[in-house]
């Protein structure tokens, strides 16, 4: 995988919602983002963290251009080479996990050497299995690995490592630093799990209820991935105090 000349001369990511909405089942509309305004350096990986049900996984399909019905901009970094990890893993059962990864691939490159990447996620014993006779560890990182098959310059993850025995999620992580570190694809990765966040990303995004908006923002001192678990609780305890000053300002309208 020779993956250094992507990404880093991209644009940043610029995401703008003015306003997006759903209607509910009785017809009513509820107003789920309102005025979000995140902006994101090319090759930094950002992560989004909120309550649950604000919006999350709405933004991230916005910003993959999955919902165009949205008032708002989105300016994507890079040519558009999009990878994505749902929540779900979403692999095809009838294909080996080979064939789920090759299949993301561009017309014309399904031959690529995909060594390295099956190598760095652990899946060289696998390739011939069926996504029903894997793990969700296995299944999540033949989603991971089909995300970074495209060699994208823009990566979005919502949650994927949800619900995951800690050691597997652990590793897996350490795995998506390995990746996102490498090919330094500009990633936008959503999570509930505030030291998670602070394990991964460059910079934090924190989300208020809905409507969502971003309430704080904080770029973390490096190395992003190699944070003690020390260094991670005390920049836990700073944000958990920067959020609820925020909060508090908000309500008080300042
Ligand atoms: N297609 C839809 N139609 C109607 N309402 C929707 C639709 N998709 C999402 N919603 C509503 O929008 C709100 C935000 O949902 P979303 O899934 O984006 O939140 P989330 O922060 O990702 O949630 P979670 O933390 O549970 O993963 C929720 O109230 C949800 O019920």
């Amino acid at each position: 995988m020779n993956d250094a000349q992507f990404a880093g001369d991209a644009n940043p990511l610029e995401l703008r919602i003015d306003a997006k909405s759903f209607l509910s089942a009785d017809g009513t509309p509820v107003e789920v983002v309102r005025g979000l305004d995140l902006r994101l350096e090319a090759g930094s990986f950002g992560a989004l963290i909120g309550p649950s049900g604000c919006g999350k996984t709405t933004i991230l399909r916005i910003a993959a251009g999955l919902d165009p019905d949205f008032r708002g901009v989105v300016c994507a970094p890079g040519s558009g080479r999009l990878g994505m990890v749902f929540q779900e893993p979403r692999l095809l059962p009838w294909r080996t996990v080979e064939e789920n990864i090759r299949l993301a691939l561009p017309a014309g490159k399904a031959a690529a050497d995909l060594t390295e990447l099956v190598e760095i996620l652990g899946l060289g014993s696998h390739l011939a299995r069926y996504p029903g006779e894997l793990s969700l560890g296995l299944a999540r990182r033949t989603a991971i690995a089909r995300a970074f098959a495209v060699r994208p310059d823009f990566l979005l993850l919502d949650e994927p490592f949800v619900s995951l025995d800690e050691t597997v999620a652990a590793r897996l992580r350490n795995e998506l630093v390995a990746l996102t570190t490498r090919t330094k694809v500009t990633t936008l990765f959503v999570t509930h799990d505030l030291a998670e966040a602070i394990q991964l990303a460059d910079r934090l995004f924190f989300l208020s209820d809905r409507p969502a908006h971003i309430i704080a923002e904080r770029t973390l001192p490096p190395p992003r991935g190699a944070r003690s678990s020390d260094v991670i609780a005390s920049i836990a305890a700073e944000m958990r105090l920067l959020v609820s000053q925020a909060t508090a300002d908000a309500k008080r309208g300042c």
